[in-house]
């Protein structure tokens, strides 16, 4: 029998903790606020933007919104984030991605300021993570580490296989796992006997944007299996990397999609959000 690892619950229990400490601060007179820029209008932007500003609705986070047009240029973009970096009312900044073409994501990341890098990625943020050292962690796989914990799991000396090796997921990733102690290997589209690899995880966090592609024979008896994918089919129907109904015949412990990682990525940028004062 396998345990459902449930995003939805872990995330309201982090939500309902933040809105303690954020009525604490406000009694203190601090407030925080966080400002979301989304340029275009893809549908699944829209969802997680939204699912953003109800979050801080929720916890007491001000909100501020920016739904820029498709054609914005990347000057524009980078005149509103200086904008918004020496402005003291705003805490954190995020800007959703993708970006349409024309504009250069790893530009716009590095004009954030790392001071109010709610998302992680600015390479201040990653290098800090990759030498212990204070700063943000990408919002993802810090949720991957607290679904994983507040599972009861323990992830020192276990074996963790990490399914690719993106900057914002499977890099930060297996940085944040070996920080816990574990032993990490990470794999990618180049990996030789990937099975075999994958079977030797006690926990396996997949990231790979395939839908459905780990089965259980991907799955070692008992492991556990994070699913970080997330796709969208024809009738709207939210799938993940992970072959939910096959892998939950041999994990011990796995998430599902939706549900799972989704949820948790909102509630640690919640977090980050929260933490900034901290670092203002
Ligand atoms: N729930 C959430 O909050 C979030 C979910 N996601 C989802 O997570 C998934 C991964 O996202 P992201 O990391 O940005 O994806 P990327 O496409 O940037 O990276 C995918 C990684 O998987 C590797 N890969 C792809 N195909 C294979 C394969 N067949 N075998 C082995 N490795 C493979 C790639 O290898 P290589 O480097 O060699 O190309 C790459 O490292 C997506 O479904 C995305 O939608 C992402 C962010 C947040
Ligand atoms: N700057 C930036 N930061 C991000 O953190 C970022 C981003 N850009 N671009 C896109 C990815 C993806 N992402 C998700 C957030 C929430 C859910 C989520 O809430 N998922 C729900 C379902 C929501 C739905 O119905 O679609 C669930 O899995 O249960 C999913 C995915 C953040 N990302």
């Amino acid at each position: 029998m396998y345990k459902l690892i449930d995003g939805k619950v872990i995330s309201k229990q982090i939500k309902d903790e933040l809105k303690e400490k954020v009525a604490g601060l406000k009694a203190e007179g601090v407030e925080i606020c966080l400002a979301v820029i989304q340029v275009g209008n893809d549908p699944a932007s829209s969802v997680y933007v939204g699912n953003k500003k109800k979050a801080c609705e929720y916890i007491g986070i001000g909100s501020l919104s920016y739904e820029l047009p498709e054609e914005t240029t990347e000057e524009e973009l980078l005149a509103l984030i200086e904008k918004l970096n020496s402005d003291d009312k705003v805490n954190g900044i995020l800007v959703q991605l993708p970006l349409p073409k024309h504009i250069d994501e790893d530009k716009v990341i590095k004009t954030i300021s790392p001071k109010k890098d709610v998302d992680g990625f600015h390479p201040m943020s990653v290098g800090a993570l990759s030498i212990g050292q204070p700063g943000f962690v990408s919002c993802t796989p810090a949720g991957v580490i607290q679904l994983i914990k507040r599972s009861g799991i323990e992830i020192e000396g276990k074996e963790c296989v990490v399914l690719g090796r993106s900057n914002i997921v499977g890099k930060p990733m297996s940085m944040l796992l070996l920080r816990e102690n574990g032993t990490v290997t990470v794999c990618h589209s180049r990996t030789k006997n990937l099975k075999e690899v994958c079977r030797r995880a006690d926990i396996l966090v997949v990231a790979i944007g395939k839908p459905e592609m780990i089965d259980a024979s991907y799955i070692k008896e008992g492991a556990t299996v994070i699913d970080v994918g997330i796709h969208r089919d024809e009738n709207n129907k939210l799938c993940g990397d992970v072959d939910f109904e096959s892998a939950k015949e041999v994990a011990g412990a796995i998430t599902p999609v939706p549900g799972g990682v989704g949820p948790m990525t909102i509630a640690m940028l919640m977090s980050n959000c929260v933490e900034s004062i901290n670092i203002n």
